[in-house]
């Protein structure tokens, strides 16, 4: 009986990291039958068969899933945000925050690219909010030695739109994280823009880490009945404020004595902030329980 990670989950075949080697591993039927398949992050119990075939006998406890791309137990996102081409919109970052937020997740905001250009307008949105925000170049490694130890003994997954410089910043960390990549997408025999699946690298400065572009279609999976009643918990910046409105279920919207409004009068909220927050609350509002997934 041996412990380990799933580092990716390819074809049937689970890769298991049980610390001093990875053993190839298939999963035990009962998982199909109970409707559960085993994530790139589980932390499982293996067994190796006479044949010499490693087996998932265990999913240990998780402390979150997501839907797409199918992972768990991550600690942090790192959110790649950039104020060049192609400039991010903070729309998408405070929904990936309010999402980290729900599962348990932190966050970590990365202004990549900051050779072009210093993005100083995320700066200011994210400075005050109580998320940590590095300015960083995967082309001349600034912030690259700062960003090291936020990700040791950590799990990240690092996320961000197409083209902001994931897997450029992945490779500035640890040069074998393109090697890695590159094998698994010649054995795929397509190009690594075009592999669905994810998998965990562990980084020379220590941490694991996963390039997962997919959560960017986090708005459409993820937003669900938690998130529409826990909104407001969701953004950090809000939590001196939010148990202080007049009204129990204040939604912070446009009541009287809401202290978040106030806050946000006195600048003390980013206007950009509460701006994505009434977004969400308005895309939330149709989502009925009954329409619930599962
Ligand atoms: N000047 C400059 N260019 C960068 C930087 N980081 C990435 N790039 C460039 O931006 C382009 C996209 O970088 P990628 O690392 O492929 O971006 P990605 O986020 O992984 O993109 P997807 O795989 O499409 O999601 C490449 O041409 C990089 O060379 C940077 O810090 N400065
Ligand atoms: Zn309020």
């Amino acid at each position: 009986m041996m412990e380990g990670r799933i580092l990716k989950a390819l074809s049937g075949f689970y890769y298991v990291d049980t610390g001093d080697q990875v053993v190839t591993c298939r999963a035990r039927g009962k998982f199909r039958k109970l409707g559960i398949s085993p994530l790139v992050g589980d932390m499982v119990r293996i067994s190796q068969q006479p044949s010499g075939e490693g087996m998932v006998d265990e999913i240990l406890p998780r402390k979150n899933a997501f839907i797409r791309p199918s992972v768990a137990n991550i600690d942090q996102l790192v959110v790649l945000a950039s104020g060049a081409i192609p400039k991010t919109d903070p729309f998408l970052i405070d929904r990936i925050c309010a999402i980290a937020a729900l599962k348990g997740c932190g966050v970590i905001i990365l202004l990549n690219k900051c050779d072009l250009d210093p993005a100083d307008d995320l700066y200011e949105i994210y400075k005050t909010s109580g998320i940590p925000v590095l300015r960083v170049s995967a082309e001349t490694g600034e912030g690259i030695e700062e960003l090291k130890p936020l990700l040791d003994g950590k799990l990240s997954a690092f996320t961000g739109n197409s083209g902001v410089g994931k897997s450029s910043v992945l490779n500035a960390l640890d040069s074998d994280f393109a090697i890695a990549v590159g094998e698994v997408s010649q054995a795929l025999g397509r190009g690594r823009h075009t592999t669905r699946h994810v998998e965990l690298f562990r980084l020379g400065c220590g941490g694991e880490a996963m390039d997962s572009p997919g959560f960017s279609s986090f708005e459409t999976d993820e937003m669900n009945m938690e998130l529409k009643e826990r909104l407001d918990e969701t953004f950090v910046d809000f939590a001196p404020y939010r148990t202080e409105c007049r009204y129990v279920g204040c939604s912070h919207t446009k009541e009287k004595g809401c202290a978040v409004l106030r806050a946000l009068k006195d600048g003390e909220i980013h206007p950009v902030r509460h701006r994505s927050y009434l977004r969400m609350h308005e895309d939330l509002k149709p989502l009925q329980a009954w329409q619930q997934k599962k």
